[in-house]
């Protein structure tokens, strides 16, 4: 069976060159560009890549999958910063390469996407919800998008539910203090050397409190979703957020 033909751009970045080094490793795909900043995206159509991986930055991803669906190659993407502007935009793109496939993940990793479901599931149950995500102090964006994306699964969740609202009786605080507001559910991000990606969804109740916490301790915990999402977007077209609609989660 011949081998899927996978490319990395963002090659030199710290989850990029790992995922460079699990695409040479995986037996059934072929590392055919590693592309970092400056490289010509043409390569990716030269070496005939049937999926990119896309792991660079907010401000470069939206022209690098412009270009891949424009030529019809399948993307997996890791990189943060969707809005529903972007989203847009790019459905907008995949309307015009129907076969295309492009997958975005938040997170990669089991235990994230996991830790986003028990979150929904958990949130209508409890009075008070609130997200705290702790990075590395390299990373460029805040809240991460993984926090982001659990906040509103727990939005969401809870409007279903007919949640009432949470209580909260802050009149004065400093800017900050109580976290980002993210439909509803307060954001807090730290960024402390030592640590990689983590998160913690705390939630409160009528004298009783769960705390779901998640850690990524290596880049190596977002290699298979990132391996799956390879091997899955190609027969899966248009656009699929999150990967737990490929881990049969949804
Ligand atoms: N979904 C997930 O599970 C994960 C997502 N991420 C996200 O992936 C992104 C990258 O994270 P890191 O590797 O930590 O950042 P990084 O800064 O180490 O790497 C980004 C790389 O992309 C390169 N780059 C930027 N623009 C480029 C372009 N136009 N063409 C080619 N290369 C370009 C940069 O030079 C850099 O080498 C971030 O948005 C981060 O939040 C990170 C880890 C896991
Ligand atoms: O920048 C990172 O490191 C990570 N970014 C993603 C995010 O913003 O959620 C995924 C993971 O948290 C690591």
């Amino acid at each position: 069976m011949s081998k899927l033909r996978v490319a990395v751009i963002g090659a030199k970045g710290r989850i990029g060159s790992e995922a460079v080094r699990a695409v040479e490793a995986a037996d059934d795909m072929e590392l055919v560009a590693a592309l970092g900043r400056g490289d010509k995206l043409e390569a990716l159509v030269e070496t005939g890549a049937q999926v990119v991986v896309e792991l660079t930055t907010p401000g470069s991803v939206m022209g690098n999958l412009d270009f891949c669906v424009r030529h019809g190659i399948h993307a997996v993407v890791g990189t943060t910063g969707w809005t529903d502007e972007r989203l847009a935009q790019l459905r907008t793109w995949l309307d015009a390469s129907p076969e295309t496939g492009v997958l975005i993940a938040p997170n990669f990793s089991i235990g994230a996407v996991l830790t986003m479901k028990f979150a929904q599931l958990a949130a209508p149950y409890f009075d008070s919800v609130e997200v705290v995500e702790l990075h590395h102090p390299h990373k460029a964006d805040a809240p991460s998008g993984t926090a982001t994306r659990t906040a509103q699964l727990i939005a969401a969740a809870r409007e279903r539910a007919g949640s009432a609202p949470q209580p909260d009786a802050t009149e004065t605080a400093l800017d900050g203090a109580r976290g980002a507001d993210v439909d509803g559910v307060r954001v807090h991000a730290v960024r402390l050397n030592g640590l990689l990606a983590h998160q913690e969804v705390l939630l409160g109740g009528e004298g009783e409190t769960l705390t779901l916490r998640h850690d990524s301790l290596h880049h190596s915990s977002f290699m298979p979703g990132i391996l799956l999402g390879a091997r899955r977007v190609v027969e899966t077209p248009g656009l699929t957020f999150g990967l737990e609609h490929f881990l049969d989660l949804d």
